[in-house]
């Protein structure tokens, strides 16, 4: 099967430093792929350059073949290419479920037919309502999407991209800054995408407990390049690994 989602000598340059250094790396449906790296290697910076929000300096991004280097970030989104929403992208003055409902409106095309559109916006609510129940966000649905407390906020971000029901959804940190019990709710949902084996998962994460028991894969980032790419158990072993990550971020982190 090719891979759903591949970038070729992927590069970007900020003035004279090299963020993403030619990285060439393959991503298959039915896999998560966890991306570790000591601070500013380049992670987030690399999920821009898939997601499109940063545009490559040289190298390219394929989505199921397609070489999608030159598409703005929406239209990498309606290809199916899944990136937590960032709040200013949300209508705070709109309600949790309002918010959650334009995305899914978005994914069936929001054809606004007039005879159907009555009968279209009953199930978009109810499939809004079943992804906020997801996030165990039920209980807010009515709430403005700006008077969510931080942890919520997240959750909300992951029922957004859950509502466009994207082939390859990118989590960046998806846990940072939530409390000890809103943690386990993130970490089932990307659980039960793992299984549904059918999308394409990528990870940025510092936590190396949760990388060990979500990853299938790992790839380590370092100054911008692909240092190691592979099994977790075998990557996570690796001599260049212990001393360029487990060496510094690990410590950094405990
Ligand atoms: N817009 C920008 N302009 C200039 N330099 C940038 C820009 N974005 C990122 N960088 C630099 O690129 C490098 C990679 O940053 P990036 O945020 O991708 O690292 P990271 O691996 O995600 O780090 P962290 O784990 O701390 O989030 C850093 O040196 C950062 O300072």
């Amino acid at each position: 099967m090719p891979p759903v989602l591949e970038t070729l000598d992927l590069t970007i340059r900020f003035g004279g430093h090299v963020a993403v250094d030619r990285v060439s790396c393959a991503f298959s449906a039915g896999t998560l792929t966890a991306i570790v790296g000591p601070n500013g290697a380049g992670k987030t910076t690399y999920f821009n350059l898939i997601s499109g929000q940063l545009k490559a300096t040289s190298g390219s991004v394929r989505l199921e073949g397609e070489d999608v280097t030159g598409l703005p970030a929406p239209l990498r989104t309606r290809r199916g290419l899944g990136r937590a929403f960032q709040l200013t992208q949300l209508f705070p003055n709109l309600s949790v479920l309002e918010n959650v409902r334009l995305a899914v409106q978005a994914r069936h095309g929001g054809a606004l037919q007039l005879f159907s559109v009555w009968l279209d916006h009953k199930r978009w609510i109810e499939e809004a309502h079943a992804v906020l129940e997801a996030v165990h966000l039920g209980d807010k649905a009515q709430a403005p999407a700006s008077s969510l407390p931080h942890g919520d906020q997240r959750k909300l971000e992951v029922a957004l991209m859950m509502a466009l029901d994207p082939k390859v959804y990118m989590f960046d940190e998806p846990t940072a800054g939530m409390s000890v019990d809103e943690v386990p709710v993130v970490l089932d949902l990307i659980r039960e995408l793992k299984q549904r084996r059918d999308k394409t998962i990528l990870l940025v994460e510092h936590k190396m407990d949760v990388v060990r028991e979500l990853a299938d894969r790992i790839i380590v980032l370092h100054n911008g390049q692909l240092l190691a790419d592979g099994e977790p158990s075998v990557v996570m072993g690796l001599p260049v690994v212990q001393s360029a990550y487990m060496g510094t971020a690990a410590v950094e982190e405990a």
